[in-house]
């Protein structure tokens, strides 16, 4: 798991008689659940077994995935994250629970700030912080709910645009359907698929337990979002709109919560909508609810909560 660096500071890992002793914080955001790793020294080699042995709900620590916090100088993508913006030190090495590597995890950023809030790497009270992701610089700050609100940068449908021409480019199949139903597919940094259904009970009812078959099947996989729209309503003088979400994420299996598929979600919901649709919209998922903006400058905000729960440390078998 380590790797030498010759004369960095040492790691949060340390050398045992009966092997290598790991020091993790486990966090979550609505309950999308990490398991994050200080490695400032970056020391740290976590190979693909060695996620999948951390993430296991059994025989390791459990979670969706894991946060590895490393120098964005050490990564070729935290050098050119560092090049727009100076102030992104530290990157989030994201990795899926299976292993695989994910540019982008909307949730995941949360954890992160609030992780690199506690290792005294960040104050939101007096400043947003920077972070580089494999999908760019993220800026996170302290929303006046007290929720973190990042800026998860620019968005788009399939085709590059903002606006869904033929509404749909795509066809989902979930275990138990008889008939695939169009879907939309969007990228936020990670690819999305978005379908629609009419009823609620039929959402609560889905079978997610194997992965839906989306149909042209996309390059590099997709997670893929089955949403209810809610309607619209105004808030504070605001129309506010609503949308209920599960989600299969490539790489991992159903979720209680994805931050950037919620972001997905509520701007495929808004795009079918057309002209005139709100710009915010709170996506309510099994494990809570979070807010997604459509900004004016193209970018999307997702806001939510993130949790810190227990730290421990793990010994390598
Ligand atoms: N849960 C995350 C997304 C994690 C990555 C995803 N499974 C992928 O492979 O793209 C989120 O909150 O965005």
């Amino acid at each position: 798991m380590t790797r030498t660096a010759g004369d960095r500071p040492a790691s949060s890992t340390a050398q045992t008689p009966s092997g290598e002793v790991l020091e993790f914080v486990k966090g979550h955001g609505t309950e999308n659940d990490f398991v994050l790793v200080d490695d400032r020294a970056g020391v740290l080699d976590l190979s693909p077994d060695d996620v999948r042995r951390l993430t296991d709900r059994r025989a390791g620590v459990g979670a969706d995935g894991v946060i590895r916090l490393a120098p964005s100088e050490d990564l070729p993508e935290g050098r050119a994250v560092l090049a727009e913006d100076p102030s992104a030190q530290w990157f989030m090495d994201y990795r899926n629970g299976d292993g695989s590597i994910a540019e982008m995890c909307g949730n995941g950023v949360r954890v992160f700030a609030a992780f690199a809030e506690h290792l005294g790497l960040a104050d939101l009270s007096r400043a947003p912080f920077s972070l580089g992701t494999r999908a760019g610089v993220r800026r996170v700050s302290r929303a006046a709910d007290g929720w973190y609100a990042v800026d998860m940068g620019p968005w788009s449908f399939a085709d590059g645009g903002q606006t869904i021409s033929d509404g749909f480019d795509a066809e989902v199949t979930v275990r138990g359907w008889d008939v695939a139903r169009p879907a939309a597919n969007l990228d936020l940094g990670n690819p999305h698929t978005v379908v629609a259904l009419a009823d609620e009970s039929e959402l609560s009812s889905l079978d997610l337990t194997v992965a839906p078959t989306v149909d042209p099947t996309p390059p590099h996989g997709t997670n893929v979002e089955v949403v209810v729209p809610l309607g619209e309503s105004e808030v504070d003088g605001h129309l506010v709109g609503r949308v209920r979400m599960r989600v299969h994420e490539r790489g991992v299996g159903e979720t209680r919560s994805c931050g950037t598929g919620a972001c997905a979600a509520a701007l495929a919901v808004r795009g079918w909508a057309g002209e005139g649709a709100p710009d915010v919209w709170l996506v309510d998922v099994p494990g809570g609810q979070v807010r997604v903006t459509a900004l004016a400058d193209g970018h999307v905000e997702l806001a939510g909560p993130a949790e810190l729960v227990f730290s421990g440390a793990l010994r390598r078998p």
